[in-house]
């Protein structure tokens, strides 16, 4: 059987060693998760509220272990980490408290004398999670989907395999019925093999465009639902008549929380060239400003990347940039997993920084004649996960809401998840979307109720 490993990125120790689940255990674990679909099912949703909370209350109690376990599995840095948990703790109550009237019957008004929609669980799903946002990526799908009366399978990133147990752990203290909610350490083929069963209904998947072509792939074969939040490149537009002052640590923030490891960071800057000189000295001086250092610490606010190939890949990027004219206005070294927060200046829309997604500390900036070329430069990408624009003209900001075909587009603020929101993207960046009524919806079934008295 396969064993691996998970590393602290940080202190490049190992943290703990794992065997791979064989195919017999995945298939016990998919027949424990059917044997209580029945029951879970009918279970009346304010119980399977009140459970909910107690996750949400269990998450606050523990909050200090999980973001530990996040900072030694991935570096994320503590404070983040326990800003993480808490977000999750917000998600489960907030479907805790609104996913009975999220789930209820919506009545159609037609010829008959009843007819409605219902929204019934489809059984059981498996969700494909990444090692960003270790606890978040998950509770944000399972909160929603077990509260709908499903049961789940979870295949998390390897190297933070002890995150997936604790969240596993999570489910059953809060009084889970086993079975419920289950964590699997398979590889690649098994959970290609796990699709095709015809006990798993449907799949989630929030990674790498790779991963969701060959995951969704799969699922389509087997006529399987499927959801997948990919990447983005997410552009920050700053408008000449933006308040720089006001907004400026936002966009930082944008960009470099989680170590600018976040699929809807800011990532390509447009900045109107009136305002552009400003804009660089200021984002410049805070980007400087922000502590690297070890992740353990409170106030470390750039840790180390989760894994050193990952820092590596990077830093690629960047020189295949530089090659092609990008200018380094700050950063660009590298030690180990640490890559140290990076500022490119001009650059342009054929160089990987623009095109590709920076799954790091990197803000690549590139000057705009105008407004209109700053949103035709926005919109100039593969990926559709979300844009910010930061101007004081709200009215000519919403007259181009239309003109950014992403998933989401937020005016003075960075792009973020919120429970209340749907969260997801277009083109490359995936379909379907998580969070708020939509992502409760996404696996049920909405029957088709019709009633002649
Ligand atoms: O990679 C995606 C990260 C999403 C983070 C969030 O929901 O805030």
């Amino acid at each position: 059987m396969k064993e691996y490993q998970t590393k602290n990125p940080y202190t490049t120790e190992v943290v703990d060693t794992y065997t791979e689940d064989s195919s017999v255990e995945i298939e016990s674990k998919l027949k424990k998760a059917l044997a209580i679909e029945s029951s879970w099912a009918r279970m009346e949703i304010e119980d399977r509220c009140e459970l909910l909370t107690n996750v949400a209350e269990l998450l606050i109690e523990r909050k200090e272990e999980y973001a530990a376990l996040m900072t030694q599995e991935m570096g994320k840095p503590y404070a983040q980490g326990i800003s993480e948990i808490e977000k999750c703790a917000w998600a489960c109550d907030f479907y805790a408290l609104n996913a009975d009237d999220l789930l209820a019957d919506e009545i159609i008004d037609t010829d008959a004398d009843e007819s409605f929609i219902s929204h019934d669980p489809l059984g059981c799903i498996l969700a494909v999670m990444p090692w960003n946002y270790p606890f978040w990526q998950v509770i944000r799908f399972a909160a929603p989907t077990l509260t709908a009366g499903n049961t789940a399978l979870l295949k998390h990133a390897q190297n933070v395999t002890g995150c997936s147990l604790a969240i596993e752990q999570l489910f059953l203290d809060a009084g889970y019925p086993e079975g419920c909610f289950q964590s699997l350490k398979a590889g690649h083929e098994e959970i290609e093999k796990l699709i095709a069963n015809d006990g798993i209904k449907a799949v989630t998947l929030t990674g790498s465009e790779k991963a969701g072509k060959s995951i969704a792939g799969t699922a389509g074969k087997h006529l399987k639902k499927s959801v997948l939040e990919l990447g983005g490149n997410n552009a920050c537009i700053v408008w000449e008549d933006a308040d720089l002052d006001q907004h400026i640590n936002t966009m930082v923030t944008a960009r470099m929380q989680n170590t600018g490891q976040s699929c809807i960071a800011a990532k390509r800057f447009i900045v109107c060239e009136d305002i552009y000189d400003a804009f660089l000295e200021k984002f410049t001086a805070k980007v400087k400003s922000l502590k690297s250092g070890d992740p353990r610490n409170e106030e470390t606010f750039i840790g180390v990347m989760a894994r050193e190939d990952l820092a590596e890949e990077l830093q690629k990027q960047v020189n295949e940039s530089i090659k092609k004219g990008a200018k380094v206005i700050l950063g660009n070294m590298r030690n180990g997993a640490y890559y140290s927060p990076t500022i490119l200046t001009d650059v342009t829309i054929d160089m990987p920084v623009f095109i590709e997604e920076t799954f790091g500390p990197v803000a690549a900036i590139t000057k705009a004649k105008n407004r209109e070329e700053a949103i035709a430069l926005a919109a100039n990408s593969r990926l559709g996960l979300g844009s910010m624009l930061f101007t004081e003209d709200i009215d000519a900001a919403m007259n181009i809401i239309s003109n950014i075909p992403d998933g989401a587009f937020f005016i003075n603020d960075m792009v973020k998840s919120d429970p209340r929101l749907p969260f997801g993207g277009t083109k490359a960046s995936g379909y379907g979307r998580e969070l708020s009524r939509e992502g409760i919806l996404e696996f049920v079934n909405k029957k088709t109720v019709y009633i002649k008295k």
